[in-house]
């Protein structure tokens, strides 16, 4: 069911990505714009940055129009399956692949991020004043954006450089779990600008009457307290409150809590990668459970302390111990997320993780290696290395200056007073 009240647009939604994760959530959220079609218009545009694939010879999809190299684009949307970077999963026809971003964003009021971090830059400047003004975005990405100006949430740094308010999802989700539509929790974070809610056109504006744009803008805080010009959602389409928006994510399978702590829920998402880096080093180890249990249980302690030194009251503790954003994605990706099964067998087989990921993942891409950097580079600027020993640890690992054999001294909290 949707609001009472009549509006004359639909949202239309656009996932920004489609790798693992990215085509995972096209396929959740197309299940419920199509559902949902009061609210959303029902397809669904995914971007896909284009490349050639070769259908391998082994899979069903194999044929004599197969048996060359094609674009992933054309083969998604001939086979509705996402053949490179998540097999085997039925997609529904409302996924419409696209490999030109620009056009993809076209008229979309929702905007789902969905890539490896490190590309979501790059992706921004494409879209800048591509995009229509009042767009909403959530953020799934699983990373943070570390410059010289310091250390911000990706939903902070894409609604800065696009202009738009951003939200953010992240919880425990191994994709090809979620798409195999097996029991997941998730965590979203929305906390739009109160200008959303305050219906700055008259209601019932006549179907296909232009809004005036000028008298919608206006300024919203960031988390940091830096303004912001936003431009409110036009009383056209159906509002964005929580409610709404968890009909775009929340399915059967997938159950969906609303928050509006966007900082913890995108902290927990980011550094838990790192965590399950060091949970891969001590299992690579054959440490066994408990040692593992002694690293998630350090991490945990960090990832509160990140947030609360760098983020202030915007972050609420209880968002790392309740929700599914927090400790539960730290359980699930120390179990058997890529980080911790790349770390693992790069201890085990005495290679590099990064020879790992490119033999193990065929093109998926490992967040937390690029995260104990950048959290690193970070830390080391603001003089705080020492006071997060787990994250240091994992980062002079990954340098080659320390073993995985060392996290037990590096982690020590006496280890001073030797
Ligand atoms: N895979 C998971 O289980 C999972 C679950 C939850 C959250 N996440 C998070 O979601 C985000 C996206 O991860 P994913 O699993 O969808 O990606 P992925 O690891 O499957 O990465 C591959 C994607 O990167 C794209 N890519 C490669 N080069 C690119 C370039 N130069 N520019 C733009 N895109 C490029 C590829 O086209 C492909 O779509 C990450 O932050 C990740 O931490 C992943
Ligand atoms: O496979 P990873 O390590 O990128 O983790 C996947 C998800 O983030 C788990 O929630």
């Amino acid at each position: 069911m949707g609001s009472l009240a009549v509006h004359s647009k639909k949202h239309k939604v656009c996932v920004v990505g489609s790798g693992n994760w990215g085509t995972t959530i096209a396929k959740v959220v197309a299940e419920n714009t199509k559902e949902h079609s009061d609210i959303f218009e029902a397809e669904v545009q995914m971007w896909v940055f284009e490349e050639e694939y070769q259908i391998p010879k082994d899979s069903k999809h194999y044929n004599d129009e197969t048996s060359h190299p094609r674009k992933l684009t054309d083969l998604i949307n001939s086979l509705h399956e996402n053949p490179k970077y998540l097999p085997n999963i039925p997609l529904p026809k409302n996924v419409v692949a696209n490999p030109d971003v620009v056009d993809a964003v076209k008229d979309a009021t929702i905007l789902v991020f969905n890539l490896p971090h490190q590309f979501i830059g790059k992706t921004c400047e494409q879209l800048k004043g591509k995009i229509v003004p009042y767009a909403r975005g959530i953020s799934c990405i699983k990373g943070l954006a570390v410059s010289d100006k310091g250390c911000e949430l990706f939903s902070e740094s894409i609604g800065q450089k696009l202009g738009i308010y951003c939200g953010a999802l992240s919880g425990a989700n191994i994709a090809t779990e979620v798409a195999q539509e097996k029991f997941s929790e998730t965590t979203v974070a929305y906390d739009p600008p109160a200008m959303d809610s305050q219906h700055p056109t008259p209601q019932g504006t006549p179907h296909g009457s232009h809004t005036d744009l000028t008298k919608l803008e206006g300024e919203a805080k960031g988390l940091t307290g830096k303004k912001m010009k936003r431009t409110a959602l036009p009383s056209e389409y159906p509002p964005l409150h929580h409610k709404n928006v968890k009909m775009l994510f929340h399915r059967p399978y997938f159950h969906v809590s609303l928050v509006s702590d966007v900082a913890g829920v995108s902290l927990g998402g980011a550094l838990k990668n790192i965590v399950a880096i060091a949970a891969g080093f001590v299992d690579g180890l054959g440490w066994g459970d408990n040692a593992k249990a002694a690293v998630m249980r350090v991490g945990i302690m960090e990832e509160v302390k990140f947030g609360k030194m760098f983020f202030g009251d915007s972050v609420q503790t209880r968002t790392f111990t309740e929700e599914s954003c927090g400790v539960a994605d730290l359980i699930t990706s120390c179990s058997g997320g890529r980080n911790f099964r790349c770390a693992k067998m790069a201890v085990a087989e005495g290679k590099s993780i990064g020879e790992i990921e490119q033999r193990e993942l065929n093109g998926q891409s490992l967040q937390g290696t690029g995260t104990a950097y950048e959290v690193n580079d970070f830390l080391k600027k603001e003089g705080k290395e020492q006071e997060f020993p787990l994250f240091t640890a994992v980062h002079s690992i990954l340098e080659g200056k320390k073993k995985p054999e060392d996290i037990p001294h590096l982690i020590d909290p006496n280890r001073g007073e030797e």
